[in-house]
């Protein structure tokens, strides 16, 4: 199938519930509206899921259960391909969605695209992959046989940064798995897995395996599930303030529990860095995705006898970022999500400069519609600034000096996130000694971009529990058993 224009498409896309593999249409249920960031206007109106939904879904979901955790894992991992080699001729069509739906420039979704549908193909090659193993007990009275299940019916809740990958990165490895699964998308951006949803349909998958429900009242439609004991799992991507409620209520339920949460990443630049690849580095580790990605740097630590050539180089290459509607073919970076995020921005950058950042680079915001932040480059940030404290989720980079390695990775790990960081020196030993000291799940070593879908992604402290992708996401949708032998 072709590509769409924007009108056929936002027609084109389911905008009902997606509920125990049937379409539930908003008929007199309530609906909610879909904005489009560049301009605020409404896009689409998707159908409201109410708790009762929520509950049918996962009926729906326990009695697919046995049969889908007993379908061989070659078929499981035929769909995931299948699924995969759809959306990938469709690439255009879910880029374009989800620049209407989240804002973000064209190229930036397309390269979503690749990355999100990548979690379908690499989980079909985990499907067949899932071992166990055959030991004697050491006092030789016996035989130890360890054997891995599939969980159980999952809740995965999604944010809105990527509306596709942060939904692939765990129905993949949960269908893979042998898990069924009730997927909640943020309600900014719920159409992208409404159509990921059709297309599953589409392949063939069984009815009960997969709900998608967009709703405008998550609390209410979730709080229900995390009660009921038929749910063994929460997955959960999002922010870190609602992650720690969400982990509240599921230890309630003693769920098994996977946060993917909020982060503070650091971008620690030594003296002995090649400057050029650094700030290469910078602009892909800060500008991916507008700024709205949990990787994103937030703080630059740059050693002081290269700041200035460091902040000078960022600030000719940010500024050469032109802001505009994700649509327009010359837009790099797009708008912000929505008018709430925008007020974050511009109150972090407001509060840095009263406390003394320098602004290098943008800093004020465009009049008109549309929630539009510019490519901002701030120097001499404050270390009481709010804006080394709070994930901005936006296009500014904060730079502070330090002398010493000591000092910096005691900066890089002020935080009470530890999700991503990212060093650039030319010093082996040194790379491996700071990323061995940084409180971090992810460090980058000379590159400002660290997602793989081969490789484990989580945080520690404030920013999470649990890892995506790599070998080790299948794991947290399987439960080990220990079978004991004469
Ligand atoms: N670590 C990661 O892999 C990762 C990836 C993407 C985003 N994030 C983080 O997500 C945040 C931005 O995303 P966001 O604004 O969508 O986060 P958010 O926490 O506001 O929302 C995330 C999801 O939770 C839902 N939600 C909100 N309140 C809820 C409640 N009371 N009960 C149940 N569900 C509820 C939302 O509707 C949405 O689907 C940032 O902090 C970012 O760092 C982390
Ligand atoms: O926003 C956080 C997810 C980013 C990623 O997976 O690269």
């Amino acid at each position: 199938m072709g590509s769409m224009d924007t009108s056929e498409l936002i027609r084109s896309v389911p905008t009902d519930l997606f509920l125990g593999g049937e379409w539930v249409p908003s008929g007199n249920r309530a609906t909610f509206p879909v904005h489009d960031p560049a301009t605020g206007d409404v896009l689409a109106e998707v159908a409201d899921a109410a708790p009762e939904d929520a509950m049918r879904a996962l009926d729906a979901a326990v009695a697919a259960g046995r049969d889908w955790a007993a379908t061989p894992p070659r078929e499981r991992a035929e769909l995931l391909r299948t699924v995969w080699s759809k959306i990938s001729e469709r690439a255009d069509d879910f880029a374009l969605l989800m620049t209407l739906e989240m804002g973000k420039a064209l190229p930036e979704s397309r390269s979503e695209v690749a990355y999100g549908t990548e979690f379908l193909r690499w989980f079909s090659e985990e499907a067949v992959r899932i071992a166990g193993r055959y030991t004697p007990a050491p006092a030789g009275n016996g035989r130890i046989l360890v054997t891995k299940q599939p969980v159980g019916p999952c809740l995965a809740i999604t944010p809105w940064n990527f509306p596709l990958a942060m939904g692939t990165r765990k129905i993949a490895p949960a269908l893979a798995a042998g898990c069924t699964m009730l997927v909640k998308p943020a309600s900014e951006t719920p159409l992208t897995l409404l159509l990921l949803a059709q297309i599953f349909a589409e392949a063939g998958l069984p009815a009960g395996v997969l709900s998608v429900l967009p709703t405008s009242r998550a609390g209410d439609v979730t709080g229900p599930l995390l009660e009921d004991p038929r749910l063994r799992k929460l997955t959960f991507t999002g922010s870190t303030a609602v992650g720690r409620a969400l982990a509240e209520k599921a230890g309630r339920s003693l769920l098994r529990t996977s946060l993917e949460l909020g982060g503070n990443a650091p971008f620690v630049v030594f003296d002995d860095a090649d400057l050029d690849a650094a700030v290469e580095g910078a602009v892909a580790a800060k500008l991916r995705n507008g700024g709205e990605a949990c990787t994103a740097a937030n703080r630059f630590h740059v050693a002081n006898s290269v700041r200035e050539e460091f902040v000078t180089k960022l600030t000719e290459r940010m500024a050469s970022y032109r802001l505009g509607p994700g649509t327009d073919p010359d837009t790099t970076l797009g708008p912000l999500i929505n008018e709430n995020q925008k007020k974050t921005v511009i109150e972090l950058v407001e509060d840095a400069v009263a406390g003394g950042a320098r602004v290098r680079l943008g800093g004020e915001t465009p009049e008109g519609p549309g929630w539009f932040y510019p490519a901002t480059v701030l120097d001499d940030v404050p270390r009481s600034a709010r804006i080394l404290r709070e994930e901005v989720f936006g296009p500014v980079a904060a730079v502070t000096g330090f002398d010493t390695e000591d000092e910096a990775i005691a900066a890089a790990n002020d935080t009470e996130y530890g999700l991503a960081a990212y060093i650039f020196t030319r010093d082996l030993d040194r790379a491996l000694r700071v990323s061995d000291a940084l409180e971090s799940g992810i460090v980058g070593v000379n590159r400002g971009v660290v997602s793989d879908v081969a490789a484990p992604f989580g945080g520690i402290k404030s920013s999470g529990v649990g890892r995506e992708g790599g070998t080790e996401g299948i794991e947290e949708y399987l439960e080990t058993k220990y079978i004991a032998l004469r």
